[in-house]
């Protein structure tokens, strides 16, 4: 008689603790990452039958790794080890620095839009001038509204919000010209003069082969953003900006950011890319 196969336990059951280290999560992100992507080149064209057999590969690989569940998990395991707590610290102090917690009471309040967050209360020391609306894809708790931000509706949120945060979620969207409609919405949904703070792993910028610091902030004017803060230092895992809105002059039609164009070359290099195509 055969022998029985015995199951392959998901890989996150044996790493998903809280004493995971800075390696194992780091490995682990980069993978669903890789996945996600290849996951979403093939949804859009599982025509061959090759490409439907990698596509049930791939969604059994997300499965057996947990999910979206476990790669929140790392997320927040990643907060503490790779930068000493969550971002939300870098945008208080920025904001903090930009006089905006000394006027209290609710009139004063800010309305923040936090995209992908992991836990409810990142704002909490802050609830006398920030008014938080947590979001993510799968929420984590009641206090977390589960919802995609590409989804969300023009009309109702054109102009509504004070700031937005995007904290490495921008990398986590699997297609690139998601990542740019990402920015678009945020522009339109930010109010005059609107702030966004945006978080990125630093390879993105530093080690990419179609983006560099320069052209990010290329792209940032051409979606109608101009920087008024950014932090990161050799060496380091993650680069913070904090974007004011402004007037959108460029037809992102006409803007070179409509393609991937290879800026540097190298096999260290990474692929990541930002496309803007939405007016
Ligand atoms: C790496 S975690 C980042 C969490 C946290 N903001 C941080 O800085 O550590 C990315 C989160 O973004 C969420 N996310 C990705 N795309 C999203 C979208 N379109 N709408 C809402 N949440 C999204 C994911 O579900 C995930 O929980």
């Amino acid at each position: 008689m055969p022998k029985a196969r015995k199951k392959k336990a998901p890989v996150t059951t044996s790493v998903a603790s809280s004493s995971s280290s800075p390696h194992t999560t780091r490995t682990i992100i980069r993978r669903f990452h890789v996945l996600l992507k290849r996951q979403e080149q093939l949804k859009r064209d599982p025509s061959t039958a090759s490409h439907a057999a990698e596509l049930r590969k791939i969604e059994k690989e997300i499965e057996e790794m947990g999910g979206l569940a476990a790669y929140q998990h790392m997320s927040d395991i990643g907060q503490g080890n790779d930068r000493g707590g969550g971002s939300e610290k870098v945008l208080i102090k920025w904001l903090t620095d930009m006089g905006f917690s000394k006027p209290h009471g609710t009139p004063n309040q800010k309305r923040l839009l936090e995209v992908g967050a992991l836990k409810p209360d990142n704002y909490a020391s802050c609830s006398s001038w920030i008014d938080v609306t947590p979001i993510d894809l799968r929420s984590r708790h009641a206090a977390i509204r589960e919802q995609d931000f590409l989804e969300m509706g023009v009309n109702e949120n054109q102009g509504r919000w004070d700031i937005i945060s995007l904290s490495l979620v921008v990398n986590f969207v699997p297609e690139p010209r998601d990542r740019g409609r990402m920015l678009c919405l945020a522009h339109a949904f930010l109010r005059e003069a609107g702030l966004l703070f945006l978080v990125l792993p630093l390879p993105c910028v530093e080690n990419s082969r179609y983006l560099t610091f320069e052209l990010l902030q290329s792209l940032m004017t051409t979606v109608g953003f101009v920087e008024t803060h950014k932090k990161w230092k050799q060496g380091g895992k993650m680069a913070y900006w904090l974007y004011r809105k402004v007037e959108r002059h460029t037809r992102s039609d006409s803007s070179p950011f409509r393609k991937r164009t290879m800026c540097r070359q190298g096999s260290s290099r990474n692929n990541f890319v930002i496309l803007v195509q939405e007016e």
